[in-house]
């Protein structure tokens, strides 16, 4: 986002969106502006009552003191009670404004957060292609954690600050108001370092919210590239270019730390001049006048003092807070246009079958990632239930972009794919991939244990029926070798396991869901005989009985293949069994020299 962007500040409409989260809490919200007002009201009435003990009691109290002692101290006793109960009553109200508008911010982000995150699991894959993982992480943690601020610390304090020091100030003004301009004569000062110090601090948030964005960017990507990196030896360069990283995120947080430094002294020299020339209006007049007039003088250059010190403790602060109401409205604005994407899985459809039959039917679909940059052209076949597609084709011919369009992870541009002779755009979505089981290449795993990861935490499927699949697929012994077994804990991304085993794991997945139709990208890497004999087997057990398109790598997959659709550059250059293709001597035939011959040899 651009730093022009970064400027706006009072976007209402997007204050009022940011408040609409709050409905929910409606009656707390309230309460806290309430209290905001309340608070406002009582931050004069300590001055005025020390204005009124000093003019009123204190004076005459000296010349009573020689009347009626025990009069005069009681009264004094009286007022410094009342200024405790006063002390006590508004900080109690100031407790509970901050511990509502923290409890309203978080309440808010709670929601935020479900929202978002809901909106997230249902977008459409191409836009995982084009965002990148950080940023939606970001989005998700941080910027929203930056509107909670807007309740917190931004917004309502804000309102609060401004409503009592309208409060002192026109306290001040009905009391003596050429005493007032006299003590804020200096504030023209404060102003201008009160704007300069939040342009600054502004840009250098910016800065550093910039350069922990860039750090955690590179922490992550480098933990997780940390075996290319290692076998690259490349630590040297890329520990370099991490202090580079780590120097300016110091550099943009000093910066930050400079204002600061100078905008608290400038405050504290500020509201110094203004005391002395309080002080010195007041002594000066106050010899000038005689009698009661120089006595209220007096009274009010004490309560006057007071309430420098009550102006200048928010106005300290305000500036902290408007950057933290930008900050806010920035994070806000990028929130709520992950919010708004509306490129996200319609669930439209409504044919839902409980289990379907399993043809499948690619008819003249053409399909782009980007633009109209076609990966796929005019792909047409047809599998009947039951039966076994290999698709076969050197790298970046489309076979990976086949397979993602059958469970409509993404929508073609033009044709139609049909599922029991139905649009797989008429199904409804959670029915469709219900049906369609998918095993890709590169297994995820996510952290937590072995069953978990089969089962994908789906409390519908016992533990003994995950045994028997796995024995079917000939995985038991293998699990049960682990320690803890079924319960052994498969670390981050299950890289504490081989990609083979990897794999079979996940077809003890599929073969739990017992889909009609099964995806099947079998993995390239090399392993093993006795894991490569396990895989057969599985694959076979695994393909039978559905109708499976399978991207193959295994000269014993596409043999067995009822069909095999030979693609290059997203086109279907032939199509038919292994037999009719070989003899055909074309461009499956070359392939099969090039690529699956090395496999009988080997
Ligand atoms: N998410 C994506 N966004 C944009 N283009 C993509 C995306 N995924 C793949 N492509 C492009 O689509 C074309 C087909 O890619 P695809 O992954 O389907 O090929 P493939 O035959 O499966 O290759 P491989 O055998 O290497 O896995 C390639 O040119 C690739 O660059």
């Amino acid at each position: 986002m651009s730093e022009g962007k970064e400027k706006k500040i009072f976007n209402f409409g997007l204050l009022r969106r940011v408040f609409q989260f709050a409905a929910p809490y409606k009656r707390r919200f309230y309460i806290s502006l309430g209290l905001a007002i309340l608070l406002a009201v009582l931050s004069p009435i300590r001055p005025y009552l020390i204005q009124l003990t000093i003019n009123d009691y204190v004076k005459d109290g000296a010349a009573a003191a020689l009347v009626d002692k025990i009069r005069f101290i009681d009264i004094v006793i009286w007022v410094t009670v009342i200024q405790i109960g006063l002390l006590l009553i508004e900080s109690a109200f100031r407790f509970w404004f901050s511990f509502l508008t923290a409890w309203l911010g978080q309440s808010v982000v709670k929601d935020l957060r479900v929202k978002v995150y809901r909106k997230i699991l249902g977008l459409n894959l191409s836009q995982f292609d084009k965002t990148p993982i950080g940023t939606l992480t970001t989005r998700t943690i941080n910027d929203i954690e930056a509107i909670n601020d807007i309740f917190a610390d931004g917004l309502i304090p804000i309102i609060a600050d401004l409503l009592s020091i309208i409060a002192i100030l026109i306290f001040m003004f009905v009391s003596d108001w050429k005493l007032t301009l006299v003590s804020l004569a200096p504030f023209p000062i404060l102003i201008a370092a009160t704007y300069v110090f939040k342009e600054s601090v502004n840009k250098s948030f910016i800065r550093v919210r910039n350069a922990v964005a860039a750090l955690n960017a590179f922490v992550q990507e480098h933990i997780t590239g940390m075996p290319v990196v290692q076998a690259f030896a490349a630590e040297d360069r890329e520990f370099n270019k991490f202090k580079k990283i780590n120097r300016e995120h110091r550099n943009a947080n000093i910066k930050a730390i400079f204002a600061y430094s100078v905008f608290f002294p400038v405050v504290e020299i500020v509201l110094a001049v203004g005391t002395s020339l309080l002080v010195w209006w007041a002594a000066t007049h106050a010899m000038q006048l005689e009698g009661k007039s120089a006595e209220d003088l007096i009274g009010k250059m004490i309560s006057f003092y007071l309430c420098l010190n009550l102006l200048f403790r928010p106005l300290r602060v305000i500036a902290d807070k408007f950057n933290v109401l930008q900050m806010g409205m920035v994070a806000s604005e990028r929130v709520f246009k992950v919010l708004d994407n509306d490129d996200y899985v319609k669930k439209d459809g409504n044919f839902a079958p409980e289990q379907v039959k399993g043809k499948i039917e690619f008819d003249h679909v053409s399909f782009a990632y980007v633009d109209d940059r076609y990966v796929l052209k005019d792909v047409n076949f047809k599998a009947q239930p039951g039966e076994t597609i290999a698709i076969v084709g050197h790298t970046g011919s489309g076979k990976t972009t086949i397979i993602s369009l059958i469970n409509r992870l993404y929508h073609i541009q033009k044709g139609a794919i049909r599922v029991d002779d139905v649009n797989i755009e008429e199904f409804q979505l959670d029915a469709l991939r219900k049906n369609v089981g998918v095993v890709l290449q590169d297994v995820f795993l996510f952290s937590g244990s072995v069953l978990d990861n089969i089962t994908l935490r789906n409390p519908a499927i016992p533990r003994e029926r995950v045994v028997e699949a796995a024995m079917l697929i000939g995985m038991h012994d293998f699990i049960m070798q682990l320690p803890g077994g079924y319960d052994y804990n498969v670390m981050e991304r299950g890289s504490s396991l081989s990609l083979g085993q990897r794999q079979l794991l996940s077809f003890i997945r599929a073969l739990l869901y017992n889909p009609s139709i099964l995806i099947l990208d079998e993995a390239t890497s090399s392993v093993d005989t006795e894991s490569e004999l396990l895989i057969q087997e599985a694959i076979e057990k695994l393909i039978a009985g559905r109708t499976s398109i399978v991207i193959a790598h295994r000269l014993s997959t596409i043999r067995k293949a009822t069909q095999i659709i030979v693609l290059d550059k997203g086109e279907v250059k032939e199509s038919g069994n292994h037999e009719e293709l070989m003899k055909l001597q074309g461009f499956y035939y070359k392939l099969h020299q090039m690529q699956f011959e090395k496999q009988v040899q080997g």
